[in-house]
């Protein structure tokens, strides 16, 4: 039962879809995880650097911006006068707090080409009080670690536009002192701080749309960007090394993940929708297949297992589709065969020229018969009938006439048995044999008298008949009581020696077998009756 449920083709449609389903559902997996989930995560990885890359470029334009204005300071006369000094109201005309504070700035440094301080102006960080120096001593003593620094970075190589950090992180431009029309020799130094507090970070984040925030860290990272993904938001930081130093100011900007996660929820929702969908698809095809065509096709073996055509309720027949089409042709098939066995069993029990039953038959009958009287001791019956002069019939009118004689007379001789209900059949050339279970010796003989009667009414022409002008027929009777033993052949062989005395005794006549005939010599008890 298990081997032949999974040889069905139910089993094999169930077991390929579903395991197309599998490799499917598989694959969906497997395409998700190794490449819709980290295509995007890559997607948020480059918008995030794209945000890093964009307040980095605003730090740079700061740095440029502070860069031109130190320049545009230190490339002027009155500078280049107030470092020789000769233009006293140079403080005096350009420097106030004013001024600091809207361009924001927070310390500027005037140096002569060796290093030493000039001026220096600035904010003072404590009181965001504006105050000038010479010397970065007493109350601008807040200013020597920054002097400092800038001394050591004209005693190297100076960098135009740098990060200090120093106290607090700033950034820093510097520019050598030279005319306005850029003409040298240059005589000092002119540095420019911008402090990257709170309110530089206010503007940033105005200006960039960015919540940017600064943090100095104390060692350089090997990489310089970095993300952290934590959640519904993601921390992304960039390092910038500051002049002199191994610390670096960190940007940091703390972004919303709401894009990538509402990406992701569509993601899943259409990978559920799709895995929904396979699974409705296959489901459906799985059922329309059970439904169009297993369901019938069960049905169809069972219709072509059952034996009888009477048992087709009209359900499949009655289809229009491929099954009920496959049916018809079937059913067609089934009937034609039907029929033609029908004729076989005929022809092979009947004789074609006349109808009746041969000898095949009759053998056959004759065996059941006689066991069955046999069995249950009752009287049986058997005649074997001659048409007399036969061949002279056929000799005078022809084969053809002969043959029309035989049916005729068959006809007749049908007529009667059917009439008293026993079997007769065709069991040779022009001789025929009957069987009548239950009859007794007197009842047969009535029988054979109404089967000559029947063929003298028939009056066919017979002229060169010795008998009568008219075709006759002979009949022995044999009883199986009478019969040496109960084999049908010897129950047979008692009406055959009946129907010889027949013929002996001149023909046109019924013999009744008597017993004393199963010697050898014929008895006389079996005179024609
Ligand atoms: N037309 C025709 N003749 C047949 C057929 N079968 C047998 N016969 C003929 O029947 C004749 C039988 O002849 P016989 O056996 O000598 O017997 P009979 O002439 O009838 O003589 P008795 O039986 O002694 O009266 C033969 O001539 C056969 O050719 C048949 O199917 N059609």
């Amino acid at each position: 039962m298990g081997q032949r449920f999974s040889l069905s083709l139910r089993f094999r449609f169930f077991a390929v879809l579903g395991g197309l389903l599998i490799v499917a559902m598989i694959a969906l997996g497997v395409i998700s995880k190794w490449l819709i989930f980290p295509a995007l995560q890559a997607e948020e990885r480059t918008a995030v650097q794209r945000e890093l890359d964009r307040a980095e470029r605003s730090l740079i334009l700061n740095q440029e911006n502070l860069l031109a204005q130190a320049r545009d300071w230190a490339h002027w006369d009155d500078t280049y006068r107030f470092i020789e000094g000769s233009n006293p109201r140079y403080t005096e005309v350009n420097f106030s707090q004013q001024m600091f504070e809207d361009m924001n700035y927070h310390l500027m440094a005037f140096f002569t080409l060796e290093g030493n301080i000039h001026f220096l102006a600035g904010l003072d960080p404590a009181t965001g009080r504006y105050q000038t120096c010479v010397t970065a001593a007493d109350h601008c003593a807040w200013m020597t670690p920054w002097v400092e620094t800038m001394q050591s970075a004209i005693a190297n190589q100076v960098d135009p536009t740098t990060l200090y950090i120093e106290q607090w992180p700033a950034m820093v431009a510097a520019s050598q002192v030279l005319h306005t029309d850029e003409s040298g020799p240059p005589n000092g130094w002119l540095f420019k701080v911008r402090a990257l507090n709170n309110a530089w970070l206010e503007r940033m984040a105005d200006y960039t749309g960015l919540p940017i925030s600064l943090q100095v860290t104390q060692n350089i990272a090997e990489t310089p960007t970095r993300l952290t993904f934590l959640g519904n938001h993601v921390h992304a930081s960039r390092q910038f090394p500051a002049f002199g130093t191994e610390q670096a100011v960190t940007v940091e900007i703390e972004l919303n993940r709401a894009q990538y996660l509402a990406n992701l929820t569509t993601f899943r929702y259409i990978l559920l929708w799709t895995a929904g969908l396979m699974l409705l698809v296959i489901g459906m095809v799985l059922l329309l297949l059970e439904r169009m065509v297993l369901k019938p096709l069960r049905q169809l073996t069972a219709f072509t297992q059952s034996a009888s055509l009477q048992k087709d309720n009209g359900e499949l027949t009655q289809r229009q589709d491929e099954i009920g089409i496959l049916s018809r042709a079937f059913m067609e098939q089934l009937t034609c065969q039907h029929q033609l066995n029908a004729e076989l069993l005929k022809m092979s029990t009947h004789d074609s020229l006349t109808e009746l039953p041969n000898r095949r038959l009759f053998d056959q009958r004759l065996t059941c018969a006689v066991s069955q009287a046999t069995e249950e001791d009752e009287p049986l019956a058997v005649m074997m009938l001659d048409i007399d002069h036969f061949k002279l019939y056929n000799d005078y009118y022809g084969h053809q006439k002969g043959d029309e004689c035989l049916q005729q007379v068959a006809t007749a001789l049908h007529n009667v048995a059917n009439q008293h209900d026993f079997l007769i059949a065709r069991t040779g050339g022009e001789e025929f044999s009957a069987l009548l279970p239950g009859v007794t010796p007197k009842a047969a003989t009535e029988f054979a008298n109404a089967l000559i009667a029947a063929v003298d009414r028939l009056q066919l022409s017979h002229a060169t008949s010795p008998v009568r002008a008219f075709v006759t027929i002979s009949v022995g009777i044999g009883m199986l009581k009478d019969s040496e033993t109960s084999l049908p052949s010897a129950v047979m062989g008692t009406a055959d020696q009946a129907l010889y005395l027949a013929k002996a005794s001149g023909r046109h006549c019924v013999v009744l077998f008597k017993p004393p005939l199963a010697s050898p010599s014929i008895s006389k008890q079996n005179t024609p009756l």
